[in-house]
């Protein structure tokens, strides 16, 4: 009954899921741009009022406590990698739909995204080196964290419709708190297998050196396409299919 409601449907999340796709692409690319510049990760970087933090940790905690104070956490899509402390917002109360199992708000996995970024992507995909542009490099990453996060925690949505659309077979493993059933309910092998060529074709097509006159510079891109659906088929897939996991654990709750 709640489906007439808000109209949401598998083909507009997955809609969403593409889209979104673009961002972290994108985001990867700008963060590209910039060596590892590894000092602004070590602790204790500068002399920050922030005691024993990297000037990364700094500058994320202080940014989302002007994003909060904007609103940005009042949006159920979004989650900060720093929730505790964190300001309330000062804008106009915002009406988001209620899609959502209450629930939903205890579900946070960014600690994780946080340590795969830092200690495993990374690195496959920046150039060693530092050019002192720590606080550039600092919002790219950032900007990298968020898109990921973002689509990740859309496996919350992404497991509402699942369960309105197959209720009784979602039902029974829900009750038994049996994942591995969960889990192989709603998974998809064909629609990961799209969404692993998709972002490799993305990476390719906004990565490319555009040129007028001779293609020059073929088969060079700005974030290696296989680095992309490395990304996506180790870490972004499953990391969604874990949010959906603990959402529908929760849903009859
Ligand atoms: C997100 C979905 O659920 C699962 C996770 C996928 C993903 O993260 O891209 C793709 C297919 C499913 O196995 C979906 O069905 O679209």
């Amino acid at each position: 009954q709640k489906m007439a409601e808000d109209g949401l449907t598998l083909q507009m999340v997955r809609d969403s899921l593409i889209r979104q796709e673009d961002s972290i692409v994108f985001s990867l690319i700008e963060r590209a741009r910039f060596p590892l510049n590894s000092p602004m990760y070590h602790p204790s970087y500068g002399s920050l009022p922030g005691l024993s933090a990297s000037l990364l940790q700094f500058f994320v905690k202080q940014t989302e406590a002007v994003q909060a104070t904007a609103g940005r956490y009042e949006n159920p899509e979004e989650h900060p990698f720093f929730p505790d402390n964190l300001p309330p917002s000062l804008v106009p109360h915002f009406k988001y739909p209620e899609v959502l199992h209450p629930a939903a708000m205890s579900i946070n996995i960014n600690k994780v995204i946080w340590d795969m970024y830092f200690n495993k992507l990374l690195p496959l995909f920046v150039a060693p080196g530092d050019d002192g542009n720590y606080a550039s490099t600092a919002a790219r990453d950032l900007e990298c964290l968020q898109a990921l996060s973002r689509r990740i925690h859309y496996g919350k949505l992404v497991a509402e419709v699942k369960f309105r659309d197959e209720q009784k077979d979602y039902e029974p493993p829900i009750r038994a708190q049996d994942r591995d059933t969960l889990a192989s309910l709603l998974t998809f092998a064909d629609v990961e297998e799209a969404v692993k060529k998709r972002v490799a074709k993305k990476a390719m097509t906004f990565g490319q050196e555009v040129k007028l006159g001779d293609d020059g510079g073929k088969g060079k891109y700005k974030v290696d396409p296989a680095v992309v659906s490395a990304l996506y088929g180790d870490w972004v897939i499953p990391l969604t299919k874990e949010v959906e996991i603990e959402y529908l654990l929760r849903r009859l709750d």
